[in-house]
């Protein structure tokens, strides 16, 4: 058996991000950014007025000066009027504020308000006096040509594509979304809205996994349930076209667990036992084709538990996400349970500012799949942990 840490790593070393592509940047919402993005201006570009008034001189605008107004500057305007003392210009928002000027006087600060008219008056009078650098947005006050507008890793969502806007670029380099195939193993398995005879289930860890592959950051290319066949499986397998793959059940020992038999030992695919519960049998490795293929056992639970693990994971970092993990936080277990030693306990738990608390009363058990919907956290045991008692510190990894 190994270690849930030594299977990751092994998960990881194989998932490597996906090569970046260039992409305009009105198609890249939540992509991710696979190089930084430097800004090719300072921003603000020019000095600039963040008011529709008048640019001064700051030492002649004293409340009750009178003020010639010499020249008239709208936004989008590339002209620079000198101004003598005594002399104005009339500005508007986001215009370059004159190299002359020293401040700008809002409208509103002079005599004439804001009865604005399309000619510049000829004179006016200041009401309120600016103070120093009034109203002038600074040249690279928010950042500096040269430096990094969004890092490389970032998801993309319309605050950075505005940053890398301004920041002067329309291209960018992105990782694509990895393409997922998701495959249900079990003869046992039909629709959710079937009747079940004697022995059959409805299926519902390729929902459990669609939901979760879009959630992680990845796309759902293909779902598609399989009877326990293995020609069934070979011949699903041959036909993909995907980034990676997950497959469910027919992990473990049984006489019918055909995705061991099919799999094991193609490409660099191993089944081994890994040492948490749920989820101890695991296969994973690059199929012959060269993509990752997870082969999570079939119980609904464990599907959950090893996705959190392994596969969300891999596939944030496929997708060039540099914060791959769930965050983690420590509460007080708010109940007892024992538990069997040896194997990481990954339980689904709920949790508040302060507690946590099983979801299930059953524990960790591995067929609990409605016990799921209530949980909002994994709660981490240690293998040698044979008791949690009411007060200990937990370990949670938060899911939300
Ligand atoms: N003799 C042993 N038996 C088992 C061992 C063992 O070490 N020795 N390990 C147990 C553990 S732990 C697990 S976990 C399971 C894993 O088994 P498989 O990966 O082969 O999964 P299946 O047998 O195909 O299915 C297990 C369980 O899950 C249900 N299932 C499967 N697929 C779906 C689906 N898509 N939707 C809903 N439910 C599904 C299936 O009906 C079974 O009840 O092996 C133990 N056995
Ligand atoms: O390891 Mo299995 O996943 O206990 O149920």
């Amino acid at each position: 058996m190994i270690t849930v840490d030594e299977h990751r790593a092994r998960v990881l070393a194989a998932a490597p991000p996906l090569p970046a592509i260039a992409q305009l940047i009105s198609d890249s919402t939540g992509l991710v950014l696979a190089e930084d993005v430097v800004n090719r201006w300072p921003v603000p570009l020019f000095d600039n007025s963040g008011m529709d008034g008048y640019a001064v001189h700051r030492a002649d605008a004293t409340v009750g000066a009178t003020l010639r107004v010499v020249a008239d500057v709208p936004a989008g305007s590339p002209e620079d009027p000198a101004m003598a003392a005594g002399e104005a210009v009339r500005i508007m928002t986001g215009a370059p504020v004159p190299t002359a000027a020293d401040a700008v006087v809002p409208l509103e600060h002079t005599d004439l308000g804001t009865a604005i008219s399309e000619a510049a008056p000829e004179t006016i009078t200041i009401t309120v006096e600016p103070k120093e650098h009034a109203h002038i947005r600074r040249t690279g006050e928010d950042t500096p040509a040269g430096s990094v507008a969004v890092a490389a890793g970032t998801v993309l969502g319309p605050w950075q594509l505005s940053a890398i806007a301004s920041a002067g670029h329309e291209t960018i380099l992105v990782h694509r979304k990895p393409r997922v195939a998701i495959i249900s193993t079990g003869s046992e398995l039909i629709d959710p809205s079937g009747t079940p005879e004697r022995g059959q289930i409805p299926e519902s860890n390729s929902v459990l996994l669609a939901a979760a592959v879009t959630q992680a950051g990845a796309e759902v290319a293909a779902v598609t349930r399989v009877p326990d066949d293995e020609h069934a499986l070979r011949s699903v397998l041959t036909g993909l076209d995907v980034d990676a793959a997950i497959l469910t059940g027919g992990a473990s020992v049984g006489a019918f667990d055909i995705v061991k038999a099919v799999l094991d030992g193609t490409g660099s695919i191993e089944f081994t036992t890994v040492a948490m519960q749920p989820g101890k049998p695991q296969g994973f490795g690059l199929t012959e084709f060269g993509v990752p293929a997870f082969c999570l056992p079939g119980n609904p639970v464990s599907v959950a538990v090893s996705f959190e693990m392994f596969v969300r994971p891999a596939l944030r970092q496929m997708a060039g996400l540099h914060d791959i993990d769930r965050p983690r936080v420590i509460r007080t277990a708010a109940a007892s349970w024992r538990r069997k030693p040896g194997r990481v306990q990954i339980l689904p738990v709920v949790f508040d500012d302060e507690t946590v608390r099983p979801a299930s009363r059953g524990g960790s058990g591995s067929h609990l799949v409605t016990s799921l919907a209530d949980a909002t956290a994994l709660a981490l045991i240690p293998a040698d942990v044979d008791h949690v008692s009411e007060g200990d510190r937990v370990t949670v990894m938060v899911l939300s």
